[in-house]
């Protein structure tokens, strides 16, 4: 069978059986674009109404995101929108989570490495000439930026080392992305987390949709999903900065406005089979 033809049965699965689905979705590049300033990345309100309209007819919508929970349900918009009622949110790789039908935060303790981990960089960014980066604090985790900076992949090399290093030392690990180096705790990722919420949820079918490094787990879960017989269909929201997921996703669109549309073709095509059943 062609890729074009395995593809098509996979969404065919998805459109066959939507109450057993789980629609699983990232946050920065793929429902919100990639701008400067973290705090100014919105979700694309198009995204956002379609994935309203998919949550009347799928089994589970989850947002999985590296951002705190609180922050993406407050940057997606998520709070209040018809049919997102039952939306999860599972915030930094999914060790946080927020239910919209409590509009419960389960957010746990900050692991005790983040203070001394904020006393360090700004003078590592000094010593390095990098000291205009933005740093990003998530509670848990600290994040340097590099898209601001004259070279962001200049910048994004030389901090690199010296930050995997610091991580290191305080037994925390550097996750890559999109001109960032995050420092954050080992132990979890987008793929645990997806993979709890497909057992919590008894989906048999899974979608994921993602951009960056920090998505390749929930990608590489969702292949082992298929060879333990569930459903999976990948998608990938392409740009020039990243293509490590577009190999092995079976549809590829051209960033979150490509998502948009790819989600309200979802819907429209789920509507249209339930109104002639
Ligand atoms: O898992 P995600 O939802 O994709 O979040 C991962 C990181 O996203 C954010 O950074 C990215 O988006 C920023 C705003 O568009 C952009 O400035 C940055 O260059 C991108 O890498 C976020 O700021 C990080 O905390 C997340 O880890």
């Amino acid at each position: 069978m062609t890729d074009g033809a395995l593809a098509q049965n996979r969404l065919q699965a998805v459109l066959d059986h939507p109450e057993q689905t789980l629609v699983g979705i990232d946050f920065d590049g793929t429902l919100a674009p990639i701008v400067a300033d973290p705090e100014q990345a919105h979700a694309d309100p198009r995204a956002v109404a379609a994935l309203g309209r998919l949550g009347r007819l799928l089994g589970t919508v989850a947002v999985v995101t590296g951002r705190p929970a609180r922050t993406a349900v407050r940057l997606g918009g998520f709070r209040d929108v018809e049919g997102l009622d039952r939306l999860v949110v599972l915030g930094q790789y999914g060790v946080e989570r927020w239910d919209a039908s409590t509009d419960e935060f389960v957010i746990p303790p900050d692991p005790g490495q983040v203070a001394a981990l904020t006393q360090e960089i700004p003078p590592l960014l000094d010593r390095l000439g990098q000291g205009a980066a933005h740093v990003e604090h998530k509670g848990r985790a600290v994040v340097v930026h590099t898209r601001q900076l004259p070279d962001p992949d200049a910048s994004f090399s030389t901090l690199s080392g010296p930050l995997n290093d610091l991580a290191e030392r305080h037994e925390m690990v550097v996750e890559p992305g999109k001109n960032v180096l995050e420092i954050r705790s080992p132990g979890i990722d987008k793929g645990v987390a997806l993979r709890a919420i497909v057992e919590q949820t008894g989906a048999r079918q899974v979608v994921f949709v993602g951009d960056d490094l920090g998505d390749l787990p929930a990608f590489r879960e969702v292949e082992q999903l298929r060879r333990e017989g569930l459903g999976g269909l990948l998608v990938c929201s392409a740009s020039h900065e990243e293509d490590a997921l577009s190999a092995i996703a079976d549809v590829v669109v051209q960033g979150p406005a490509g998502v948009a549309t790819w989600l309200e073709e979802l819907a429209d095509a789920l509507e249209a089979r339930r109104s002639t059943v």
